[in-house]
């Protein structure tokens, strides 16, 4: 049986640029990537988002939109990642560094992609240009994905 995990992903973003943190532990330590982490018991999954988008990054989000739902799966391991993605240009405070993440605005056209979850680079186009999207990666190891399916939808189906 294949046990699943919810977690969220918060990007926050301005006109031409979008805020990623360096995970400096645990999972993805050392990618750059959205602020997010596992979804508590008796909070929703928006609420979540909030709460790690705080304890991260230090900042406040506002008027969050659900943009992407991607499932992750890794050889060998029977844990389903499904990981909601959130994306706002509404926040409130300075964003700042915490014991997990270290937060640095980047230019959209300026990613650091060779630094980042191999997958990002597939769904990022569709996250930055406002659309939906809805995906699913099969991993070995870390670095490779050995199949996927991406889609832009226009709403998120669970
Ligand atoms: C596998 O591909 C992934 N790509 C991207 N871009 N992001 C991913 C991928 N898999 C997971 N994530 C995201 C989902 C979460 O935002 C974080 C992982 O969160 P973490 O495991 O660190 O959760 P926390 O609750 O913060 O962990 P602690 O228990 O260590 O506090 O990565």
């Amino acid at each position: 049986m294949v046990a699943k995990k919810v977690l969220s992903l918060v990007f926050v973003r301005d006109a031409s640029r979008i805020l990623l943190g360096l995970k400096k532990r645990g999972f993805g330590q050392g990618w750059w990537n959205g602020f997010g982490g596992k979804v508590e018991p008796g909070e929703t999954i928006h609420e979540g988002a909030l709460r790690e988008l705080k304890e991260e990054a230090g900042v406040t989000g506002h008027e969050l939109q659900e943009v992407g739902l991607l499932k992750f799966e890794f050889v060998g391991d029977p844990v389903l990642l499904e990981v909601h993605v959130f994306s706002t240009t509404k926040y409130t405070g300075q964003p700042s560094e915490s014991e997990e993440m270290k937060p640095r605005w980047f230019d959209v056209d300026d990613l650091p992609f060779s630094q980042m979850w191999a997958d990002d680079s597939l769904w990022f186009p569709l996250l930055l240009k406002g659309s939906k999207f809805s995906g699913y990666f099969l991993f070995k190891g870390h670095h490779e994905i050995l199949k996927y399916t991406l889609d832009e939808v226009e709403r998120l189906e669970y």
